[in-house]
């Protein structure tokens, strides 16, 4: 068996119970797939998009899933050498990916060259958005997991001062398409297990701003929840239960729609 099949055949024994059977949970909670969707997966290199292209390269065996499915990445920006480790990856991993240019980071580096990562990142949803619909995808399907859920629930109630999350399925604001994230069930650690255990190479962020410094609210969270968890080990399922079971009646308020700074 070459790599690729062996990553398939690891999801399929080892990490069937905490990676695939999540998967396909959320697919069917969520009604993520229906009959005759075109799916683009964005992949951006890191862990969890090299994860959900296997997954639906698994899925889409099954003959009975009328779907179709394609793996598409932008480049913002990165350097010759990360673009090189990312076509060996895909190579490797036998994910047929079409990558597009993008000039994301120079436009917000000239831009907003104290602060670029907030218009950074939201012009590379906004460029990913409108190539995934205009190639005449209906869905876009993301990498995001479990502890990206949780830690935005947290994020949103420390900083934001609402209660709201990342949902597994939410229409883009042209309406024209649909955000999935099937791996919302999915344990940052068990993903992170799957890609030592394959040897996968995945990178992380190509920013040449260090990842760890742009998203210090994400780390501050993580590293808080860490602490919380040496007393109170289930206290991310708590959290992720909440978003859940929401009892409106004892609450002070609320609103809807995307207003403010909606995760998308
Ligand atoms: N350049 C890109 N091209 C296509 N899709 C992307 C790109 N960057 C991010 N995505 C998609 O958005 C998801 C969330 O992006 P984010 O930058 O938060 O990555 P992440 O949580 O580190 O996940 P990953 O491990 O997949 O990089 C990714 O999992 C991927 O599906």
């Amino acid at each position: 068996m070459n790599k690729a099949e062996l990553v398939l055949e690891s999801i399929r024994t080892t990490y069937r119970k905490k990676i695939w059977n999540k998967f396909i949970k959320a697919i069917k909670d969520f009604n993520l797939i229906e009959d005759g969707d075109r799916i683009a997966v964005g992949v951006s290199g890191g862990k969890d998009s090299l994860l959900l292209c296997k997954l639906f390269q698994e899925l889409k065996k099954d003959k009975s899933k009328n779907f179709e499915v394609t793996f598409i990445s932008m480049n913002p920006g990165f350097e010759a050498i990360d673009i090189e480790q990312f076509k060996k990856n895909l190579e490797e991993l036998d994910i047929p990916c079409e990558i597009f240019d993008a000039n994301v980071w120079e436009v917000a580096f000239r831009e907003d060259p104290d602060g670029p990562c907030f218009l950074c990142a939201k012009m590379r949803r906004g460029v990913l958005y409108n190539k995934v619909e205009e190639l005449g995808y209906n869905k876009l399907a993301l990498g995001h997991h479990f502890d990206d859920v949780v830690e935005t629930t947290m994020i949103n109630m420390f900083y934001a001062g609402t209660v709201k999350t990342m949902i597994p399925k939410v229409s883009s604001t042209s309406g024209k398409m649909s955000i999935i994230r099937p791996l919302v069930y999915v344990k940052e650690k068990d993903i992170v297990a799957y890609t030592q255990r394959n040897e996968i190479k995945a990178m992380s962020c190509g920013c040449p701003i260090e990842s760890g410094k742009v998203d210090s609210k994400r780390k501050e969270i993580k590293n808080l929840l860490a602490e919380i968890e040496k007393t109170n080990p289930n206290v991310k399922q708590s959290i992720f239960n909440s978003m859940k079971n929401i009892n409106i009646d004892y609450v002070m308020g609320y609103t809807r729609g995307n207003k403010n700074k909606g995760d998308m």
